[in-house]
């Protein structure tokens, strides 16, 4: 997964993921009123709203970027309707050769840890039939019940080229309560960072770099750059650029010498762009797409100048 993620990165020259997190209010009045016209305001319809606008903006940023993070929050709140939303989502952006990271932070103990690994970046099986069901490249894991809930998704990751990326560092503004914490002269991220590191050891990929990553937010570029030097060959999942208010500037320690390292990502500050009044000069809403183009174009040209 980690060399194909940086043959995408390479190629489209944009270190860019875009999170689909879609949101009932966030979506164009069109899209809402047509599926309720059809399935009323129902579970249903969130589905269907979010699969469309989903599609229409992976239609239109494709070329641009090489990966998407889908939010399973977003989709589960709706039962089995934003599921299916979820995964119609994944096999889409996979079509279309995009490279998907689930952002699913999952988290328990070994035996359970397993059928997550199994359903998310395995496969499961039935009797004699085996069956792909999440068809995620990455997924989003919380390292706290320590190494063992961990390993069964490593395994997948050899079997099935995958990858992780593990929460490490988070961008919200309490994540310092317990990440950083001291434990025995050193934060609880730094001993985190290390161990990923050091699971990371047995998956590295022809460019160097390994398959299980780490979540970094862009709001703590201090302890990014700590980050940085302890976990050189982990791959930075990088949120809290945008609508969370880190700039590119706030970036320039993610990345290794090379340029690489580090894949940011921005949701709402793409998906809702049509809502921004600099894209509004340009765009209608009904041109919502255009206007995450827009956007993920500005914020290449943005990261270009830090790289
Ligand atoms: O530390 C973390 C880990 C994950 N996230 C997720 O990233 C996106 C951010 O969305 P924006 O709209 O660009 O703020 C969202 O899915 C979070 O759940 C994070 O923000 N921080």
């Amino acid at each position: 997964m980690i060399d194909r993620l940086i043959k995408k990165i390479e190629e489209t020259q944009a270190p860019i993921v875009v999170g689909l997190d879609p949101r009932l209010n966030l979506i164009p009045k069109h899209i809402k009123e047509e599926a309720y016209e059809i399935h009323g305001k129902t579970p249903k319809a969130a589905g269907e709203i979010f699969y469309r606008f989903n599609k229409e903006i992976i239609d239109t940023i494709y070329d641009l970027v090489p990966a998407i993070k889908p939010q399973v929050a977003m989709y589960e709140q709706y039962g089995p309707e934003g599921m299916e939303a979820y995964i119609k989502t994944i096999d889409y952006a996979k079509e279309k050769g995009l490279i998907v990271i689930g952002d699913i932070k999952r988290s328990d103990i070994a035996s359970t840890a397993e059928a997550y690994s199994q359903g998310h970046i395995g496969r499961v099986e039935i009797e004699e039939e085996s069956y792909t069901v999440f068809n995620q490249d990455a997924i989003t894991l919380n390292p706290y019940l320590g190494v063992d809930s961990i390993e069964p998704y490593i395994q997948n990751c050899k079997t099935y080229d995958k990858g992780l990326f593990i929460l490490v560092k988070t961008s919200n503004p309490n994540s310092g309560e317990f990440q950083d914490l001291d434990v025995g002269g050193e934060k609880l991220y730094e001993r985190v960072g290390r161990s990923v590191n050091q699971w990371g050891a047995q998956l590295i990929g022809k460019k160097g770099y390994s398959q299980v990553g780490a979540v970094v937010g862009a709001t703590h570029p201090e302890q990014a750059a700590d980050l940085r030097k302890l976990m050189p060959r982990s791959y930075f999942l990088v949120p809290g650029y945008g609508a969370q208010g880190a700039t590119a500037e706030d970036l320039k320690g993610y990345f290794n010498q090379d340029g690489l390292g580090a894949i940011i990502n921005s949701s709402r500050g793409i998906i809702a762009a049509y809502r921004n009044e600099k894209y509004q000069k340009q765009f209608t809403e009904k041109e919502f797409a255009l206007s995450s183009r827009e956007a993920v174009i500005d914020m290449k040209k943005d990261l270009q100048r830090i790289r």
